[in-house]
């Protein structure tokens, strides 16, 4: 296992940047994600972590050695991608075992290993069949296997979960998180799913546009975004400019300000401030109500319980602002 380093690491295509100047650390066992819009560099970033693609300039440190100019197979590192890239005339533990038969190990070793890895993703069963014979998860689980019987030093995910249906997108994310977390690997995950971050993740490098917007826990990203890219990116939050602001709690404010839906509650009409619910929508164990207030449209969640009474597109309500929640955001 090992720390990365990511040293003022630049990537231009031709004329066009695509990232400038990226610094951060995994430390070792840490799961940290790059989140980032599409096309904000994440993919290439993570593709140079893996020596795929070149860098301009900048270092790259895997436990303290610099790897930047290694060829991808000296790097110890393993990759999972959005797309399987299994061999589809190979079975299972084939495919599981071919890097190991490139590092020319022992076959006995290398059926002990194989065995090993596809009984942590929980494939022993499916070892004598083809690609074509299981499903997305499956093939996923497969790729994830392939890469970790190599013992790699850093795990890569480039989006692995995306391509797979909700429930079973999350059964594999809990199930990398656990083996991560077994084998202390120090782990890169790149999504652009904030919902996937925030529950995965030790850290989160927040990227646009090629710079790291924020870097830093998921509470502290939830609760502390660094800028409006961060607040808009991150969770739901209301965003108010500082004349709405004003208007909605009598405070002076000069810079935007950011609410969380789940700070702003309801209270009996005639109390609070003067609103109208807009719409409702079930979101699981919330309800997420539009609301007017002021002449502003906000998102208000409300936790979904059955003995609370629900409000009705038109009807009249009064609205609580916990001002000790409001962020303010340049
Ligand atoms: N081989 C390439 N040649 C030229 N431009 C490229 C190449 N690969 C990526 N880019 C450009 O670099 C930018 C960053 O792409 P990248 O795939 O790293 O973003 P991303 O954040 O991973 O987005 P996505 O989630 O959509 O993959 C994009 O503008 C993309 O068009």
């Amino acid at each position: 296992m090992a720390t990365l380093n990511v040293k003022k690491l630049n990537k231009s295509f031709g004329t066009t940047s695509v990232f400038r100047d990226i610094n951060f650390t995994a430390n070792e066992g840490e799961f940290v994600t790059l989140l980032g819009p599409s096309g904000c560099g994440k993919s290439t970033l993570l593709r140079c972590l893996a020596g795929l693609t070149p860098v301009d300039s900048g270092e790259i440190f895997l436990a303290n050695k610099n790897i930047v100019h290694q060829p991808v197979q000296e790097r110890g590192i393993g990759m999972v991608f959005q797309s399987y890239a299994l061999f589809p005339n190979m079975t299972v533990e084939k495919n599981v075992a071919f890097g190991l038969k490139m590092q020319k190990l022992p076959a006995t070793e290398i059926r002990r290993r194989v065995s090993e890895a596809l009984e942590m993703v929980e494939l022993n069963e499916f070892s004598n069949r083809y690609p074509h014979q299981l499903s997305g998860g499956q093939c996923q689980r497969v790729a994830l296997a392939r890469s970790l019987v190599t013992r790699p030093a850093l795990l890569l995910l480039d989006e692995p979960l995306s391509a797979l249906d909700a429930r079973i997108r999350r059964h594999l994310r809990d199930q990398i998180r656990l083996i991560q977390k077994e084998l202390n690997l120090t782990t890169i995950f790149v999504t652009h799913d904030q919902e996937e971050a925030l529950t995965l993740s030790d850290r989160i490098v927040l990227m646009n546009k090629g710079n790291i917007v924020q870097n830093g826990g998921a509470e502290e990203l939830y609760t502390q975004p660094a800028d409006l890219f961060a607040a808009g990116f991150i969770g739901n939050y209301n965003l108010l400019t500082p004349e709405q602001a004003t208007r909605l709690t009598g405070q002076v404010f000069s810079e935007h300000v950011a609410i969380r839906p789940e700070t702003l509650s309801f209270c009996q009409s005639g109390q609070g401030l003067a609103a109208r619910i807009l719409s409702s929508s079930l979101l699981g164990n919330i309800i997420r109500y539009r609301v007017e207030c002021q002449g502003i449209e906000l998102s208000v969640d409300i936790l979904n319980r059955s003995d609370d009474d629900l409000y009705a597109a038109g009807q009249h309500i009064g609205l609580l602002v916990d001002t000790a929640a409001l962020r303010n955001v340049a």
